[in-house]
């Protein structure tokens, strides 16, 4: 059976609306008016960080709203424990991204603890992984979308600057959830392979909600 919500996704894009902490673009306001912008230029669905801006996207957009909240930047810091997941649902996010990786949380709690307080709440999980094994670990463990979000982002592991387009294959040929493909993808032929690749659906933040990161691109790329 397929979500309703995964039809929705299929072959479109998720529009990641997020600024990092002490950009000028980390204010409420401004982030929801880069969710409205994505709404207006097609995007199928947004993700978005904290509650806040969840419950403020969601009165915004009537594209579905993926939440997550980050807490730290070392360890599992995207929606690391329940209490954030299920303040997130709280705030009407339809989907919970949460750190999937094999990695200790901090309240003890397992994947499928998270999957399990999540669905009782009403909301489905993303898992946003870093390899393979945890990919599929993280469909074995309830699910709904598996992304690849964190790889290339596991401290000890190769810092990449391409796509993982070759763990959204494996995903997508082996695992019976739809996988999103997220991370690194920076122009609209890059969606397009992740799509090819086999990935319901694409999300892009970077390239499309990120000026001041894209700026120091532009600079760097002016003085190399
Ligand atoms: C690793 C991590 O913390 N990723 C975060 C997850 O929400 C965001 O900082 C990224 O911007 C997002 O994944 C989209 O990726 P990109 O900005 O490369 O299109």
């Amino acid at each position: 059976m397929t979500l309703p919500l995964a039809d929705s996704l299929k072959g479109r894009l998720i529009v990641s609306c997020q600024a990092p902490p002490g950009d000028p673009m980390r204010q409420t306001d401004t982030l929801v008016r880069m969710t409205r912008a994505a709404e207006a230029g097609g995007a199928a669905a947004v993700r978005v960080n904290e509650p806040e801006v969840v419950a403020a996207a969601v009165a915004a957009v009537d594209v579905p709203v993926i939440g997550l909240w980050k807490d730290g930047d070392t360890g599992v810091y995207i929606t690391p424990t329940v209490r954030h997941a299920l303040a997130l649902v709280e705030a009407g996010a339809a989907v919970v991204a949460a750190d999937a990786t094999a990695r200790p949380r901090p309240d003890g709690s397992t994947f499928a603890e998270l999957v399990e307080a999540v669905h009782a709440a009403g909301a489905l999980v993303m898992a946003d992984v870093s390899t393979f094994d945890e990919g599929r670990a993280a469909a074995a463990q309830g699910a709904d979308f598996v992304g690849t979000t964190l790889s290339g982002y596991v401290p000890g592991t190769p810092r990449q600057t391409a796509p993982d387009l070759a763990l959204v294959a494996d995903l997508a040929a082996a695992i019976p959830v739809p996988v999103i493909a997220e991370g690194r993808i920076a122009t609209p032929q890059q969606a397009a392979q992740a799509l090819a690749a086999g990935a319901l659906s694409v999300v892009v933040g970077t390239a499309i909600t990120a000026p001041t990161a894209l700026t120091r691109a532009f600079v760097a790329g002016l003085t190399s």
